[in-house]
């Protein structure tokens, strides 16, 4: 239940605005009553976001809001400071108040050169760019053959080890940024996941003398991370000849992105070959920073430093556009529409847009680790639902897979739908046919098929009587299912940059919406705490006793057949 002295007065009036229209109200209908066009007008934006990122139209027409309804929620978004809390992050205050930290990815991507963001004083900026220019200098080296390994030949391969935010951004704008690439060049690898098998099949066919890899772990303690660096580490020296100088070897490998000096330096990795970053980026917010190495490596500086003037450009229009015309403000209102009213539990982000095959998995983190919390910034329980569930596979593949409960199932998931204008690779006619489909989908998501249409559609069909009577009820699409329509005109690392900044943005608002800190992560800490307190238990052969029976169960289990 609500408790009505926390929530602001426009959030009683959304609920009564639910109240009244929320069972009843129809998209296709307000379609069918919408003789001269003015829905899409009234509930699209097309915005030049800067002549680089070029124009982004958000067509947020068919969804389940009137006038009324959006008035309503930008009230919402006044009443719970918004703007303010908006300006509280970019210039800097510590807003993520568990851990006593400014929030600042946005000032790893400001390309004003006269920017200042002060942290407890100090201009953060020229910080920032040092490192960048750090960047420039020894991706110029690497991707020039300049820079060479142990027995004097150029780099080949890159591999990135870190885990969460400091694997999946990379792993992201990477093959986002494919076409940018020359893996004929220089190719790119990920190891995240402590199962061996990751480490093992990704080396398995590399060339050590070739190979270069990047520890990439803000806090260079996470085991998965370290654990994989050591292992890499020793693949490499295995690969070494006898009498090989191993320490300057080992300089010449491997590079470190971290906030952790002295665990970088413990490691053997040289301070000249540590990229720094700082405790104000978030793990999940870190593509910008230093983590970025292996984008900047695999397409080049330049192209890395569009992607963050893009998302710079995003900034500005989420810093300066009045919150009516503010595209990651409006996506976010629709989502609490829906998750806080209408109690959808998931959002699905569909890019139709191969190069954008990661970009669900990557806001899997960055919204559900973001906005996933209870307790609301006072401590206190928050009373709604918070964070929604984040998946999403790029179309068409998911037309063929999923797409069948989001039309018929009894769930509603309101989706994202994105897609360029222009593709990379105008192939005959595939890029055609793949927006046809796009646009396919909303439409058949907002319309459905009333009972009156498919008894036509079968009767067309030569079917009648209780063969169709029986067919019928199976083949009706009831329609009204919400989506979002994003599109742009090509996928660039500016508008990329651009992309990826509104939904930063979009989980941002829903935070302060929802009035938590979206920028802790305590939830991730207690499986890792468990975790350590097992591994030992696992060292023999003898069963233990030590937790609940299903855990013991399960560990006894694998220590009588295990091969210790
Ligand atoms: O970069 P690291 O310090 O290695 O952290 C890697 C990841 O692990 C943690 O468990 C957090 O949940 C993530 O937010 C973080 O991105």
């Amino acid at each position: 239940m609500l408790n009505k002295e926390q929530y602001p007065k426009s959030f009683h009036e959304l609920v009564d605005h639910f109240n009244k229209i929320g069972s009843t109200f129809n998209i296709r209908k307000e379609f069918e009553n919408d003789k001269d066009g003015s829905r899409f007008k009234d509930f699209s934006l097309e915005t030049k976001i800067s002549d680089s990122v070029g124009t982004f139209l958000l067509d947020f027409s068919k969804n389940r809001i009137n006038h009324e309804t959006l008035q309503l929620l930008f009230n919402l978004a006044k009443a719970s400071n918004v703007e303010q809390m908006r300006d509280k992050m970019f210039s800097g205050e510590k807003i993520n108040f568990t851990e006593q930290r400014a929030v600042l990815h946005t000032a790893l991507r400001n390309r004003d050169p006269n920017a200042v963001i002060k942290v407890d004083g100090e201009n953060v900026v020229p910080l920032v760019r040092q490192v960048l220019q750090k960047m420039r200098v020894f991706t110029d080296k690497v991707r020039s053959g300049q820079w060479k390994g142990y027995t004097g030949k150029k780099i080949t391969d890159v591999v990135n080890i870190g885990i969460g935010g400091s694997d999946l951004g990379p792993v992201m704008v990477t093959q986002a940024l494919k076409n940018y690439a020359n893996d004929a060049e220089l190719r790119v690898h990920f190891v995240s996941n402590i199962d061996g098998t990751h480490m093992a099949e990704t080396v398995k066919y590399l060339n050590a003398e070739t190979t270069l890899f990047i520890i990439a772990s803000k806090t260079f303690t996470t085991q998965e991370t370290i654990t994989n660096a050591h292992s890499a580490r020793k693949w490499f020296l295995s690969k070494l000849v006898t009498n090989s100088d191993e320490k300057h070897a080992v300089g010449q490998h491997f590079v470190a992105l971290s906030t952790n000096e002295v665990e970088v330096t413990k490691f053997g990795i040289l301070k000249e070959n540590m990229f720094e970053f700082w405790d104000w980026v978030g793990g999940r917010y870190s593509v910008w920073s230093a983590i970025g190495l292996s984008v900047a490596l695999y397409v080049g500086m330049d192209h890395f430093e569009a992607l963050l003037s893009g998302a710079f450009d995003m900034d500005n229009h989420f810093l300066h556009t009045p919150l009516e015309k503010n595209i990651p403000v409006i996506l976010a209102l629709l989502g609490v529409w829906y998750n806080n009213f209408y109690k959808f539990e998931t959002q699905a982000i569909l890019p139709y847009d191969q190069y954008l095959s990661r970009f669900a998995a990557y806001f899997q983190q960055g919204d559900m680790e973001s906005n996933g919390k209870s307790v609301q910034r006072d401590g206190s329980r928050v009373q709604t639902s918070t964070g929604p569930i984040i998946w999403g596979e790029p179309g068409t593949n998911g037309q063929h897979a999923f797409y069948q409960l989001i039309h018929q199932g009894q769930k509603i998931i309101p989706c994202d739908f994105i897609a360029s204008v222009e593709s990379h690779n105008p192939l005959g006619q595939h890029h055609q046919i793949l927006l046809s489909n796009f646009f396919a989908q909303t439409e058949a998501l907002m319309k459905g098929k009333n009972p009156a249409e498919v008894k036509a559609e079968l009767t067309k069909e030569g079917l009648s009587g209780e063969r169709l009577e029986s067919l019928l009820p199976h083949k009706v699409f009831d329609g009204n299912r919400p989506t979002n329509s994003i599109m742009m005109q090509k996928l660039t690392p500016h508008s990329l940059g651009a992309l990826v900044a509104l939904y930063e943005h979009k989980i941002f608002v829903q935070g302060i919406i929802w009035n938590i800190n979206s920028f802790d992560q305590w939830g991730v800490e207690l499986g890792k705490q468990l975790a350590k307190s097992i591994l030992p238990e696992l060292a023999d052969k003898k069963p233990i006793q030590s937790h609940d029976s299903s855990t013991n169960g399960l560990i006894n289990f694998y220590k009588s057949n295990s091969k210790l």
